[in-house]
């Protein structure tokens, strides 16, 4: 059977922002491989680039130079239509987490559901009840971010980017606005999810106390793969 060796696959993959003389290259030849299910932790310094390839690898931003392949599909030069699909097989995690605040715990997972069209409105409300559950929100499902705590508002962040089974989860600063007992537990949650699910993570974070969850550390500077960690 043919078997996908990498979920990401990054090649001399160069990104500019600007035009003419304000053009500036913030992406040097980066290349990067990441398995499927494999925790990827990436860090660097303010401005080093971390969340722009993020948003490459997210299909969020169109590849200018360079490959870069999701499960083998080439997102050099790919149509919006095929960016969009490419997209829900990827959940995103924001620092701040991005709850839609008229919607409850349940409604917020559940829209992410809803946009497959094959799944009716009774089994996305079961399914979203079930992650909630399996974050520990069994008890708030129809609470509204504003009367969660943070470190509840992430574990909603984490069950609506994890209810579609994503192949990636991409993580920008996760635990940035929480305190560190409560970015510990994020950060368990989400590995125990993506083990059970077999989904890779790749997540970017200044946050040191979080970083043994990680098969592999990766460090950027001044737009540069430098090294390695472990
Ligand atoms: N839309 C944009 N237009 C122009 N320059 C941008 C844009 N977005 C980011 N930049 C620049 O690109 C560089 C990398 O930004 P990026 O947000 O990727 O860094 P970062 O490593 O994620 O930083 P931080 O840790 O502070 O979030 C920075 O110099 C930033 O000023």
């Amino acid at each position: 059977m043919f078997m996908v060796d990498f979920i990401v696959s990054a090649k001399n993959l160069n990104h500019y922002f600007g035009k003419q003389i304000l053009k500036s290259q913030i992406l040097f030849n980066i290349n990067l491989q990441i398995k499927h299910g494999e925790i990827v932790t990436m860090t660097g310094p303010s401005g080093s680039g971390k969340t722009t390839l993020l948003s490459l690898i997210g299909g969020l931003r169109s590849v200018q130079k360079g490959s870069l392949k999701f499960l083998n599909q080439e997102l050099y030069g790919a149509s919006n239509d095929r960016l969009v699909q490419i997209r829900r097989h990827i959940g995103y995690i924001f620092q701040s987490h991005n709850l839609l605040n008229f919607l409850t715990a349940r409604q917020n997972v559940q829209i992410s559901l809803e946009l497959d069209n094959n799944i009716s409105k009774w089994e996305a409300q079961k399914k979203a009840e079930a992650m909630l559950d399996a974050v520990k929100l069994g008890n708030r499902i129809n609470y509204y971010p504003c009367e969660l705590s943070g470190g509840q508002k992430q574990r909603v962040a984490i069950a609506r980017a994890l209810v579609n089974h994503p192949k990636l989860v991409l993580a920008d600063e996760p635990t940035a606005a929480l305190d560190s007992k409560s970015g510990r537990d994020i950060v368990n949650l989400m590995q125990l999810l993506a083990k059970e699910q077999n989904c890779a993570i790749l997540m970017v974070t200044h946050d040191t106390r979080i970083l043994d969850i990680s098969d592999r550390i990766i460090h950027i500077e001044d737009g540069r793969l430098v090294k390695e960690v472990c």
